[in-house]
């Protein structure tokens, strides 16, 4: 009954004390719950910068001033992100309870649970480590998982693991150490409201580790330095001090996590407790500076067997303190979980927020500067490119639209023209008589000859004015578009000259003007010009010339008709009268003269000199013309559109360029804004 009521006091005690601490316990809550928010709010910065990456544009990055974010590294940060939010989203928190051998350990895991669940007191193990998590993380059953392989365990796969009942756990500790190196204890922890394993906030799981010595010391320190241990807190033997292996371990262990929690434990059986603390505390300076100057947080001088004595079975300590100082170390002990936890968890995942901000902001800063500058430089080119587009579409309009149309009325001109001076030339022959020296009737056929070789230059004249005038005409036209487009077209295009010159180019009289003798005078046609005039030529040329001599000379023909009707001339030449004769001789050059006019002008006429020419010329200037401009404007068109598409292409770049500029700007007022959210977390 006794026993019953000394039990019971202190559990009033302890919920009173709980209560009397409660404010400081209520400040964690509020510590916790702002732990919550900074967690939170990471958490969001961290999803919105992740979405900034997942949808940010191909970059150009800069070669310097990055810390984090390279080109080649996008996504492996994306992951990084994912990793660490997991991690920070992880409520679980690992405190590893280590020291020397028979340190009391597993007495101070059982006083913080208020009850007996680490085996205590018994041989020194080697390499075996307790995991107290609450009984909360199994489904609410109290049970120990005796664990083969910590690396491929998994509570809810029964073969990682062997149940073992948590009253046979020393049993098994003590008998099977070596094929279990850790055992997974599921418990309730004894207190309620201010339980340090589940308090609603973080789940602890306090890890009892081996003894520390040179077996032990490599296994532990490796432990130690995995990532989910957010605390260590070592336990001293006061009456030993700091051993060798301690010494190592902790100069160690303080390089991997700044701060270690120091539990001076046995301090009941210190006489003179002052030069002990003294001493301890020169050695924790010589170990590590950081924790000596948060001594008084960090490390604590306690006795845990009086205090777990006392929690457990009401025994009374052998002082007044020892009970506040176990408490007092409770809660320096919660804060610094909880603080530590923050600093371990948030602080890489807010140090690398910020430096992934950071290089977002350098990236969309020579972002936005490198798309500005290609726009610039697209639109200068965009202002050469458009006024020449503009141009070649006027010169365009202006000759190829309705080139057919230019080139007939060209043709008509020409045609016009090559009419009107042939026409006129034709016109003109009585003017063209006199320009040959008329010699007398005996040289009527040499005037006749030389008449026509002046009418044949003549024409050839006439007919190569013509053609330089359609050759001018063609050339002036294809020069025109060969100087507009010159002004437009960037490359060279030719409008090629030479099939004008050499297709318009008249140089000689060829078989333009048949104009030979016989053709032009038929045998017929000379003895109807002379038949008037023989009896005065044979009176002129008497003494010269016998007649038949005479006037077959004039004749000049080897036809059996002409001879037949020379020799009537000869007979008709006998009865006319002399004078009548002479005469008439005077008048030969005025008929010869008509007929022969009469005789070209039929003759042109027949041979269709005017229409054939001038439709030769008009129609080889068209033909020709056609065909050059119209190769000239495939080539033009080819150009045109080549430019067209430069400059639409040109004109979607520079738009992507703005559109580009616009997305990292605010990229860049993301990152800013997001930053300085960030700044504004404190995880002090
Ligand atoms: N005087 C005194 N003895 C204590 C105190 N705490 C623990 N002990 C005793 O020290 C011995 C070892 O305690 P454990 O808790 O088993 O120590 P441990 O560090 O877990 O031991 P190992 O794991 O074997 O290294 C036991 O006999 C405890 O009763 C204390 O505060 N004062």
């Amino acid at each position: 009954m006794q026993v019953e009521e000394t039990k019971e006091k202190p559990v009033e005690q302890t919920e009173q004390q709980a209560f009397g601490y409660d404010s400081g316990y209520q400040s964690e809550i509020l510590q916790n719950s702002s732990y919550q928010k900074i967690r939170n709010s990471l958490l969001y910065l961290m999803k919105q910068t992740t979405t900034i990456l997942e949808n940010m544009p191909a970059a150009q990055f800069p070669q310097t001033d990055l810390v984090l974010l390279t080109a080649d590294r996008v996504n492996e940060v994306i992951n990084h992100f994912d990793r660490l939010q997991v991690r920070i989203s992880d409520t679980h928190s690992k405190v590893l309870v280590t020291g020397d051998l028979n340190a009391g350990k597993s007495t101070f895991v059982n006083t913080l649970l208020r009850r007996q669940v680490v085996p205590d007191d018994q041989e020194p193990c080697t390499a075996l480590f307790v995991e107290v998590v609450d009984k909360s993380d199994n489904n609410g059953i109290e049970e120990v998982h005796a664990i083969p392989d910590p690396a491929v365990y998994s509570k809810d796969n029964a073969e990682t693991f062997v149940k073992i009942p948590v009253e046979d756990l020393r049993e098994h500790v003590e008998n099977d150490e070596s094929s279990h190196p850790l055992m997974k204890v599921y418990v309730k922890d004894n207190r309620n409201k201010s339980s340090l394993l589940h308090n609603g906030i973080v789940d602890i799981s306090l890890i009892d580790s081996p003894g520390l010595n040179i077996d032990s010391m490599k296994t532990t320190s490796l432990f130690s330095k995995q990532e989910e241990i957010d605390v260590i807190v070592f336990v001293v033997n006061a009456e030993n001090h700091f051993t060798l292996s301690g010494k190592e371990f902790l100069e160690t262990a303080t390089k991997e996590k700044a701060y270690v929690f120091i539990v001076v434990n046995r301090f009941d059986s210190i006489k003179r407790k002052d030069r002990n603390k003294r001493d301890i505390l020169e050695q924790i300076r010589s170990i590590s500076q950081t924790t000596f100057d948060e001594a008084d947080n960090l490390v604590h001088f306690v006795s845990c067997r009086q205090v777990f004595q006392y929690y457990t079975a009401g025994v009374q300590p052998s002082a007044d303190n020892w009970i506040p100082d176990f408490e007092r170390l409770e809660s320096c002990l919660r804060s610094f979980i909880l603080e530590k936890r923050t600093k371990s968890k948030l602080a890489p995942a807010k140090v690398y927020l910020g430096n992934v901000l950071s290089d977002l902001e350098t990236i969309s800063n020579y972002n936005i500067q490198y798309h500005d500058a290609e726009s610039f430089n697209l639109a200068n080119e965009l202002g050469t490119i458009g006024p020449i587009y503009q141009k070649m579409k006027l010169l365009k309009e202006k000759y190829f639209v309705d080139s057919e149309k230019n080139i007939d009325v060209l043709a008509k001109e020409i045609s016009d023209f090559s009419d009107k001076t042939l026409l006129n030339f034709i016109e003109e022959f009585e003017l063209f008589m006199d320009t040959v020296e008329w010699n007398g009737a005996i040289q009527v056929w040499q005037y006749a000859h030389e008449l026509r070789l002046v009418v044949s230059r003549l024409a050839f004249i006439r007919l190569r004015s013509c053609h330089t005038f359609a050759q001018e005409k063609c050339l002036d036209y294809v020069r025109k578009i060969s100087s507009a487009a010159k002004e437009c077209v960037p490359q060279d295009i030719d409008l090629d000259e030479a099939p004008l010159h050499e297709g318009l180019e008249l140089r000689s009289q060829g078989s333009l003007l048949d104009l030979s003798d016989h053709s032009l005078f038929d045998s017929a046609d000379r003895f109807e010009i002379i038949k008037d005039f023989i009896p005065a030529l044979g009176m002129v040329s008497a003494g010269v010339l016998g007649y038949r001599s005479l006037v077959t000379g004039i004749l000049k023909s080897q036809s059996h008709s002409f001879s037949r009707i020379a020799k009537l001339a000869v007979t008709g030449l006998a009865i006319t009268g002399v004078g009548l004769l002479i005469f008439k001789l005077s008048d030969m050059k005025a008929t010869v003269q008509s007929k022969l006019t009469t005789k070209l002008k039929q003759y042109f006429k027949d041979s269709s000199f005017v229409e054939s020419n001038s439709h030769y010329i008009s129609s080889t200037s068209h033909r020709l013309l056609r065909t050059g401009v119209n190769d000239f404007q495939r080539k033009f068109q080819y150009s045109m559109d080549e430019q067209e598409r430069k400059f639409n292409l040109q004109n979607a770049a520079k738009s992507k360029a703005e559109e580009e500029s616009r997305i990292f700007s605010n990229i860049y007022k993301r990152a800013v804004s997001i930053k300085q959210e960030l700044e504004a977390i404190s995880l002090e």
